[in-house]
């Protein structure tokens, strides 16, 4: 059946997101209330992407675009590709830091798409939105949280990746260290080993059991529940300021872990009253976004281009 687009502009807002959150590595991650808005329209030809915000001046204004290959990937998938795209990103989330950047992109350029089929729901449900993310992004643990939002667990079967969200219980208090240099999740992914000992394999599913009894009930177990051997030592030497913070914080109570792939800092309990990371480090009480990504029709307005809120706390 031929591809009908819809006229007129489609936007969607895509939360960050922290994934691993310690023991539960491609498995487990937590929207945050960061968003990044984009908005796109077929034209009659050409593609165009304008960015404001993190990535502004860096990114590829083509088809190479983050955005516009996970559109096309939909299209294709949609039934066909349109003779033109306008493409307009409004970014906050920090680009290579370990807070999700890259499936926020890809989940925005799914869902556009999407929206911009005049049957595109019917064509690609929900699930196959996030099979289609998370085949993009190579793991589910980032696009499962930045679609569906909350805490979520995601598993990858012979079909593809599947997702469950759970609500985050009150007293989980994320903050995110952000510091000023890049790491690129690709990097991080070939620092790991290829095998693991059994010991470390057993101690970390344990931890990500009680990790999502933590989140969910019972936060006062955050700390013990966020211990790790599966990723964040092996890595620890291509990011030592923030394996650094990490370890200072756990000393001082704080369940502290490498959001991601890194080099960012995610704390899910207070840090004590004055606690200073030192120089450096963007740090932002970030809630948890409960609700994942979220389309409308119509072009981005004044609350989606402010460049600063959607979000943040500080
Ligand atoms: N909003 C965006 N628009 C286009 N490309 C993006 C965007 N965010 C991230 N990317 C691409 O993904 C790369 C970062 O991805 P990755 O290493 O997975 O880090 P992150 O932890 O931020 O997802 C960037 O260098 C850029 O190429
Ligand atoms: N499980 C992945 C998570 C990567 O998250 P990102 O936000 O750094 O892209 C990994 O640890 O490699």
């Amino acid at each position: 059946m031929p591809t009908n687009f819809t006229s007129g502009p489609v936007r969607v807002r895509v939360p960050a997101t922290s994934a691993n959150l310690g023991p539960g590595f491609d498995a487990l991650g937590l929207a945050l209330a960061l968003h990044d808005d984009v908005a796109a329209e077929v034209t009659t030809e050409g593609v165009t992407v304008a960015v404001t915000g993190q990535g502004a001046g860096e990114l590829p204004a083509d088809d190479r675009h983050l955005v516009v290959r996970a559109m096309r990937a939909a299209f294709d998938i949609l039934g066909g590709q349109p003779p033109g795209l306008a493409v307009e990103c409004v970014n906050r989330i920090p680009q290579a830091r370990g807070l999700g950047s890259s499936s926020a992109a890809i989940v925005a350029g799914v869902l556009l798409a999407r929206a911009l089929v005049t049957d595109g729901e019917t064509r690609l449900d929900d699930d196959d939105a996030l099979r289609l993310a998370a085949e993009i992004e190579g793991h589910p643990d980032n696009v499962a949280p930045c679609l569906l939002g909350g805490f979520t667990l995601a598993w990858t079967e012979p079909s593809g990746a599947r997702a469950v969200s759970l609500p985050v219980a009150d007293g989980v208090r994320p903050m995110v260290f952000v510091p000023a240099e890049r790491g690129l999740t690709a990097t991080a992914r070939a620092a790991l080993p290829a095998t693991v000992p059994h010991g470390d394999a057993a101690l970390n599913a344990g931890r990500a059991a009680l990790l999502v009894h933590a989140l969910t009930a019972d936060p006062g177990l955050l700390l013990p529940a966020t211990v790790d051997r599966l990723h964040q030592d092996y890595r620890a030497v291509g990011m030592p300021g923030s394996a650094g913070l990490v370890k200072v914080l756990r000393a001082a109570g704080v369940a502290a872990v490498i959001s991601g792939a890194g080099p960012t800092v995610l704390a899910l309990t207070e840090p004590p009253g004055g606690f200073d990371p030192g120089t450096g480090w963007q740090v932002w009480r970030l809630d948890p976004d409960g609700r994942g990504a979220q389309v409308a029709r119509g072009r981005l307005g004044h609350a989606e281009r402010d460049p600063v809120a959607a979000g943040r706390k500080s």
